[in-house]
């Protein structure tokens, strides 16, 4: 017996049964039965069919009509898709651009100007931070959407995200961008955040026009970029050999003019990093491996960090900067760091002193209350996870020969290895002092221009340049910090005769504070140190190791509790101890007492 699938149910005709007329409609018009009649026959369901025809059982039937048809859907699906993927792996070529890769800011910065972001159906919504994001305006001018944020007087970015596959064209290519997240655990966050890849496909073979593309990208990020100083940072916890700059933050490139240094020193500076990025080819012949080592030390707020964005917006080079003290920061991080760096570009790490313990946390933890983490053997709980070595082999240029400048700051010089400081790793030493008064004098002349205050200069009849000198006589030599000086000037930007006039009062008010907090300094180490002394006269248990030879007791000074202690950390990670003391302190002024107080 014979189906004939092809017979329309409007005919009146019988099609899927032999037992008689069934009023139900007939799908198989719509999908092409002959052809279900024909698959049925190949799957030698055609005994099924009758049997289950006779039967009068029509829903089984529909069920395997139903069943052929998904399967021929389903296969048809698969086919169109390996056929797809054929085409493409023979026919295009594909490049990947990864999250915190510099790439990938220039791709994104070429899709967003390529307007490939008028078919994107998700976006991302950010008010505006200094964080940079590649993100268009709504209900600017179409034509032109590519926003830095800084320049932009919206408050609110919408960051394409092309996590749907989108094609475009581009020079007599087609080409089709999407986007993956991958997961990347975050420091210090339960959440895991992703970082992304982006995937770019030519549907071409040429090599050459990935290539033109990509140098396109970078070329147009690189003139985009040049008003600002492009920093890289990083928050997440990396693993493995590559590293994630996952921040990128962008900053309104700072003017030369605008650092006051004495006479000289920041000119010598630009033209050595100059001089040194010029002559790659003399140290590629001289066998020196391509690289320079500066390090900026002196007090806060002198200039420090100010001339390393300057030096970096005059020299177009993009900052990579990383804190030591980050605990997600190891030697092999730093390694990773380092080496997933660009040419010509700037690996800053501000505050290195601080990856080490200072003399002052020596003192404090000699005398501070002995914690259960402290080493057996006195030994200072260190600050970072990376080591001496690791900083050394950093700084050696293990991954680095290429054009890359490391530059340092500290506030404290000597507690630096003189290993880290020698010449060879850092090439040059530019110390940073408190003002002069010719620096003052520049610096009232930067915030009093005459070009801004000629008019009120005349009406008031003063003069501008007597002014600035009566400024800078009023503050003492090498005693404030530029910062320190800008923070008064900001208190009258707009009236510089009432700079000029109330700088000595200011001067003797901050004289004051500063000696007051001096003292308050003196007092708390007078106070630990006394606490110290007590505990050795009192059985020395307490500090063990540092106790004439008297043997190491976590519990030593705990001994009059039955609580044991509990184990705070305090804002640099280091343990601190708190006791719940059942006893009342013998003393009123026992060494419990005086540690607390301090705290
Ligand atoms: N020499 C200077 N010239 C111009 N501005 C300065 C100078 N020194 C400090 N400033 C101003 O003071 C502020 C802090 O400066 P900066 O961060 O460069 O100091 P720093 O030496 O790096 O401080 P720290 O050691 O605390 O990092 C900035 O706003 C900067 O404009």
């Amino acid at each position: 017996m014979v189906y004939d699938f092809r017979q329309p149910y409007s005919q009146n005709h019988v099609p899927w049964s032999i037992s008689g007329p069934d009023k139900r409609p007939n799908s198989s018009s719509f999908f092409g039965g002959s052809f279900l009649g024909n698959l049925a026959q190949m799957f030698g369901l055609t005994s099924i069919l009758t049997v289950a025809g006779s039967g009068g059982s029509s829903y089984l039937v529909d069920t395997i009509r139903l069943f052929l048809l998904g399967t021929l859907v389903e296969t048809g699906r698969r086919f169109c898709s390996w056929f797809i993927e054929r085409f493409k792996f023979r026919y295009s070529m594909t490049a990947r651009f990864s999250e915190g890769d510099p790439a990938y800011e220039w791709i994104i910065l070429f899709l967003t100007e390529k307007n490939v972001w008028r078919r994107s159906r998700d976006f991302w919504v950010n008010s505006k931070t200094s964080a940079r994001k590649w993100g268009i305006t709504l209900g600017g001018e179409p034509e032109v959407p590519i926003v830095m944020d800084q320049d932009s007087e919206e408050s609110t970015d919408y960051v394409p995200i092309y996590e749907i596959p989108q094609l475009f064209y581009w020079n007599g290519y087609w080409l089709e961008i999407h986007r993956e997240q991958g997961p990347v655990q975050y420091h210090n966050r339960s959440t895991s955040q992703s970082a992304a890849t982006l995937y770019l496909t030519i549907y071409s073979l040429d090599m050459s026009v990935m290539k033109a593309l990509v140098d396109e990208a970078r070329l147009r990020y690189v003139e985009v970029s040049k008003p600002n100083v492009i920093i890289h940072s990083s928050d997440v916890r990396n693993a493995g050999p590559s590293f994630t700059w996952n921040k990128v933050k962008s900053k309104a490139r700072r003017p030369l003019s605008s650092i006051i240094l004495p006479r000289g020193e920041l000119d010598s500076i630009i033209e050595d990093a100059q001089d040194f990025i010029d002559s790659e080819d003399w140290y590629m012949e001289a066998g020196i491996p391509h690289r320079r080592g500066y390090l900026l030390y002196g007090p806060p707020g002198t200039g420090k960090s100010s001339t390393i964005y300057a030096l970096a917006g005059e020299l177009g080079l993009e900052i990579y900067t990383i804190s030591l003290s980050s605990d997600y920061i190891d030697d092999s991080t730093l390694q990773a760091a380092a080496s997933s760096m660009p040419k010509r570009s700037i690996l800053l790490i501000e505050d290195i002193d601080c990856a080490f313990a200072s003399r002052e946390d020596e003192e404090d933890t000699l005398f501070a209350p002995p914690s259960p983490f402290m080493h057996p053997n006195g030994v200072v709980p260190r600050r970072s996870a990376v080591t001496l070595s690791g900083l050394l082999n950093i700084i050696d240029g293990v991954d680095s020969e290429e054009g890359k400048f490391f530059i340092a700051t500290t506030n404290y010089v000597d507690r630096l290895d003189a290993a880290l400081i020698r010449p060879g790793r850092i090439d040059r030493k530019i110390e940073y002092r408190l003002a002069t008064q010719e620096q003052a004098q520049a610096l009232f002349t930067r915030f009093f221009p005459t070009s801004r205050f000629a008019h009120m200069a005349s009406e008031k009849h003063i003069d501008l340049a007597s002014l600035a000198e009566q400024f800078s006589s009023g503050i003492p030599e090498d005693t404030f910090s530029i910062a320190e000086l800008q923070g008064f000037l900001l208190s009258c930007k707009k009236c510089p005769l009432d700079a000029a006039t109330g700088v000595q009062l200011w001067v003797i008010k901050e004289l004051e504070q500063r000696r007051e907090r001096e003292e308050r300094e003196e007092t708390r180490k007078l106070k630990l140190k006394a606490a110290k002394e007590k505990r050795d006269v009192s059985g020395g248990l307490g500090m063990g190791p540092f106790v004439n030879g008297s043997p190491y007791s976590p519990f030593g000074p705990f001994r009059n509790s039955i609580v044991p202690p509990i184990l705070q950390v305090d804002g640099l990670n280091n343990p601190v101890p708190q006791t719940q003391t059942l006893e009342e302190p013998a003393e009123e002024d026992g060494p419990q007492e005086a540690a607390t107080e301090v705290d």
